[in-house]
């Protein structure tokens, strides 16, 4: 018998792509291809993998009407094209993790009649999942609250899932002292210049209480390089945040959904500042969840000043019960099974 065919289509941040490859990992028995755009992180992490597709669709935010027609004119030729490598490559399910290249392999498939399964990670559903959801068989989320977002979509709440190796302890090969209080950094996939900057004036502050700071930069940190510090490591991207999180008494983050759902895994307390120009300021949302959980201390980035954060900050590594108990509560946020109860889903679609 034919082995079943599936069509991943995820792109551009590693919030849609490691759940999207952690969903994959669980289906290895499936023929898999993926659906990406060119020069995103999905050309970095997918070929090793899976053959990977690229369409040239692109977001239709732009307020310019040139640039918004053209966007559209992307979007229909990025459906067509889609629409033939389902029929062509004989594609029996779409599973997609959201954002602009959902679009037109939900539509393509929908034309095609073949099911799609979006899942959405963020406490705030994105635009294309608001659109396009209903036209889905299911559309899972990472929190259950987007619920009441979605009246018109068959809803299921699985949490967000997270690479293989977050379930394992993973030895951490950094110059790292044993004993010493370890602060991670990370602002997303990106990373977060803003975070970068406020991190770098409160280090002196925490190195002399003794910590040592990971600091994942992004690609693009301006000022990558300027601050040297014996308990001082930088990294513009490490594969291994699941052994650093597990290491680290303390995260200062961005509250990307994939990053959350990874503190919660690792059991990590964590002081977040949202990303204020996410989509619907779904970073500021999900962080509240976090929050209110009493997994996370919430700083606003619009007048955040460096006294403030750099206060929370040694706060919280002077405080070990209150790490413990946030620890506990970011532990009760963490859904072990994720994985496999995503991928029993999309199972379960191409068997109706
Ligand atoms: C700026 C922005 O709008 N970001 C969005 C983007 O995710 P974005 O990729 O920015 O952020 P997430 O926190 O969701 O995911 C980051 C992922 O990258 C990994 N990582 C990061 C740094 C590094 O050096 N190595 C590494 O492996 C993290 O472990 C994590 O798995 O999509 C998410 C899911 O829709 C949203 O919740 C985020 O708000």
């Amino acid at each position: 018998m034919a082995p079943t065919r599936l069509l991943v289509a995820a792109s551009g941040t590693g919030g849609h792509l490691f759940p999207a490859l952690a969903v994959a990992e669980q289906l290895s028995d499936w023929e898999i291809e993926w659906l990406g755009v060119p020069n995103r992180l999905e050309t970095k992490l997918v070929p090793a993998c899976y053959p990977l597709r690229t369409v040239p669709v692109e977001g239709l935010q732009s307020r310019s009407p040139l640039r918004l027609l053209r966007a559209l004119g992307l979007l229909g030729l990025s459906t067509l094209q889609v629409w033939r490598l389902l029929r062509d490559r004989r594609v029996d399910i779409v599973f997609t993790t959201g954002g602009y290249i959902a679009a037109p392999a939900i539509v393509a498939a929908r034309q095609l009649r073949i099911p799609a399964l979006l899942h959405e990670s963020n406490a705030i559903p994105g635009r294309v999942t608001r659109w396009l959801g209903p036209q889905c068989q299911t559309v899972a989320l990472g929190f259950a609250d987007a619920a009441k977002r979605l009246p018109r979509c068959q809803t299921v709440w699985t949490s967000t899932p997270v690479r293989e190796r977050f379930r394992s302890p993973q030895p951490l090969a950094l110059p790292v002292p044993e004993n010493a209080p370890l602060i991670a950094v990370v602002g997303g996939s990106q990373g977060a210049v803003a975070v970068n900057r406020l991190v770098r004036a409160c280090a002196p502050a925490w190195f002399a209480a003794g910590a040592t700071v990971v600091h994942l930069t992004g690609e693009r940190d301006p000022d990558a390089g300027t601050m040297k510090h014996p308990q001082y490591v930088e990294l513009p991207f490490y594969d291994n945040v699941a052994g650093l999180f597990q290491r680290a008494d303390l995260a200062v983050s961005r509250a990307g959904a994939g990053t959350l759902t990874e503190l919660a895994f690792t059991r990590t307390p964590s002081v977040l500042i949202p990303f204020p120009f996410a989509a619907d300021d779904h970073q500021a949302y999900n962080a509240a969840a976090f929050a209110s959980a009493g997994a996370a201390v919430v700083l606003s980035q619009a007048n955040l000043e460096r006294d403030h954060l750099q206060t929370a900050v040694l706060e919280l590594l002077g405080d070990r019960e209150r790490r413990a108990a946030m620890a506990a509560r970011a532990a009760s946020l963490a859904v072990p099974e994720s994985a496999e109860q995503l991928a029993a889903l999309v199972r379960a679609a191409v068997e109706r």
